[in-house]
């Protein structure tokens, strides 16, 4: 194992993890591609003028199709999401949702331990041998009366590296590290299924489409037994859903309509481009916006042309079993949300709490009646343009002064969440996590760098942005609550734009 080095201390059960082997595979990914990665993350920085590509007209005109699903990915319709902490592993798996999102991602904090400890639980859960008992005492189990879901793992995105693990003197790329752990231990078990996480364009699919060739080839896995589906979740990629797929064609099982980092890429990526880019209150960019809607119009029909799954995405409403008001609101948000995607087409959405999985599928059973799915609705009458993706005017509503305080409430709670190791949190009952948290701070940063004028005739500077800061902090209390503070000024901010708010917050934990 020559040129590996474990920086991160003990978690318990890691070494049947972080075994030489399994740490020799992750180094062969690394120096095969990490050049390449940082080739393509160099190239997000340039930000170029948007629009369909000429080079790939071909791909988009052409008639090809990704390869057909397995069958545990044939029925989709319920996916509960949820971060891989031993107790949510049994109860997503006793949740009676088709599939687990296992997320290594938006849900989570990448505290060594949840990194090691994750790959621990998802080893367990693959064997059906995952259990718990918790702290009271009560005992957490596999029920044999629900059918299982199918496990589909998130790794985090290109961008994040993993200092706990040096290859060759560098730190080691937390993608790979997700996706080689996983996939070397599970691999055998013949079901290693991926969501692949804020890809940017086509070259970034290709990177995971080698990787993807060269594990399957080390380990003797037959070529295509990998299956990933990959977030739309940024505004490059969202001109760029037929690449993306033709890239992966042989390991490609769908698109995700990811809105929550599709918004905030959209702030991101015209975070200084003047009052036509600027964006209204986060409450008021629903799903209905023109803008939003040609996202998943066009999503669902390129999807479908090609035999991929179009899969919805997060209503952000959750129920509260202490609540029942609450309960009541967020099953008919969430109910609605649904209905509007299995009418559009889509083959199945996300929910992040187990008393969703009912309300989804009830929605999902009625739309399919007899079948699996809906990639018979083709959807020939859709057309998107680029104008319409990018009519981001198309959003009414204004910035408000609740806006703003919203916006640094719930971004320092959520970070105050993320430090002590729960990277989704329920914030005044919403689900938050890493993409609606980005959403908070890079609005902030957009308002104030484009002296955006609240609608009570306040402008937004960054002393006012300061001044709620101060009154949140005062609210609330927490081990990290300075340090939160102090990434939630930096993020929202800091001339220079963070990319992610996790790269700063990563280099804070341990
Ligand atoms: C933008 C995106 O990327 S969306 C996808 C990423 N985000 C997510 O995956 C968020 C998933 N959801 C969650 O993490 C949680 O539901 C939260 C943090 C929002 C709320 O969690 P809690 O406050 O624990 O909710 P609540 O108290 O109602 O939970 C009730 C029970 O359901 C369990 N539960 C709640 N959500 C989940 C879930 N997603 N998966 C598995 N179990 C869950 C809880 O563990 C708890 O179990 P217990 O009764 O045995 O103790
Ligand atoms: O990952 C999903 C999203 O909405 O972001
Ligand atoms: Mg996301």
């Amino acid at each position: 194992m020559s040129g590996v080095r474990v920086l991160g201390g003990e978690v318990e059960r890691g070494d049947e993890i972080l075994t030489p082997d399994a740490l020799e595979f992750v180094a062969g990914l690394h120096r095969d591609f990490a050049a390449t990665r940082d080739e393509l993350i160099a190239r997000r920085a340039e930000r170029r003028p948007l629009g369909f590509l000429d080079e790939t007209r071909e791909i988009r005109e052409g008639d090809w199709r990704v390869a057909e699903a397995p069958e545990p990915l044939r029925d989709r319709r319920v996916e509960i999401t949820g971060p891989t902490e031993r107790k949510m592993t049994v109860n997503a798996l006793n949740s009676g949702a088709k599939v687990w999102l296992a997320d290594l991602e938006d849900a989570n904090t990448p505290h060594w331990h949840n990194v090691v400890s994750g790959q621990v639980n998802l080893y367990d859960a693959a064997r059906g041998t995952v259990e718990h008992t918790s702290p009271e005492g009560k005992r957490y189990t596999l029920r044999d009366d629900v059918p299982r879901p199918t496990i589909v793992v998130r790794p985090r995105g290109w961008h994040l590296p993993e200092r706990h693990i040096e290859i060759d003197g560098k730190p080691a790329i937390g993608a790979l590290v997700d996706f080689g752990l996983h996939f070397f231990h599970n691999a055998e078990l013949g079901k290693p299924y991926y969501y692949l996480p804020k890809m940017e364009s086509h070259l970034e699919a290709r990177l995971w489409n080698d990787v993807f060739t060269a594990a399957q080839r080390r380990l003797g896995v037959p070529h295509g037994t990998i299956r990933a589906t990959v977030l739309i979740e940024t505004i490059p990629a969202a001109f760029e859903m037929d690449e993306i797929l033709y890239e992966l064609r042989d390991h490609a099982s769908g698109l995700n309509a990811g809105r929550w980092d599709y918004l905030f890429s959209t702030i991101k990526y015209f975070r200084d481009a003047g009052p036509d880019f600027v964006l209204p209150d986060r409450n008021s960019i629903t799903m209905t916006v023109p803008f939003m809607r040609a996202y998943t119009e066009l999503l669902v029909h390129t999807c479908h042309k090609r035999g991929a799954f179009a899969m919805g995405g997060m209503a952000a409403f959750i129920p509260n079993r202490r609540d029942p008001e609450v309960t009541r609101a967020a099953l008919a948000k969430v109910r609605d949300d649904k209905r509007r995607e299995a009418g559009d087409g889509f083959d199945g959405s996300w929910v992040a709490h187990p008393d969703l999985v009912p309300v989804c599928a009830e929605i999902f059973d009625q739309e399919f009646a007899d079948r699996p799915n809906q990639l018979d609705e083709l959807r020939p009458e859709v057309s998107v343009t680029a104008e319409q993706l990018l009519d981001f005017k198309s959003a009414d509503g204004s910035a408000t002064r609740a806006g703003v305080e919203s916006a640094v409430d719930v971004g320092v709670r959520y970070l105050l969440s993320w430090l002590n190791g729960n990277g989704a949190a329920a914030i005044h009952n919403l689900m938050e996590d890493a993409a609606t948290a980005e959403i908070s701070r890079s609005q902030l940063w957009q308002w104030v760098h484009n002296d955006v004028v609240l609608d009570d005739g306040t402008p937004v500077t960054a002393e006012l942005v300061r001044t709620v800061l101060a009154q949140v902090e005062e609210k609330l209390e927490g081990e990290h609550l300075d340090l939160a503070v102090e990434l939630f000024e930096q993020v929202a901010l800091a001339d220079e734009f963070v990319d992610f708010l996790t790269l700063p917050a990563y280099e804070r934990i341990g």
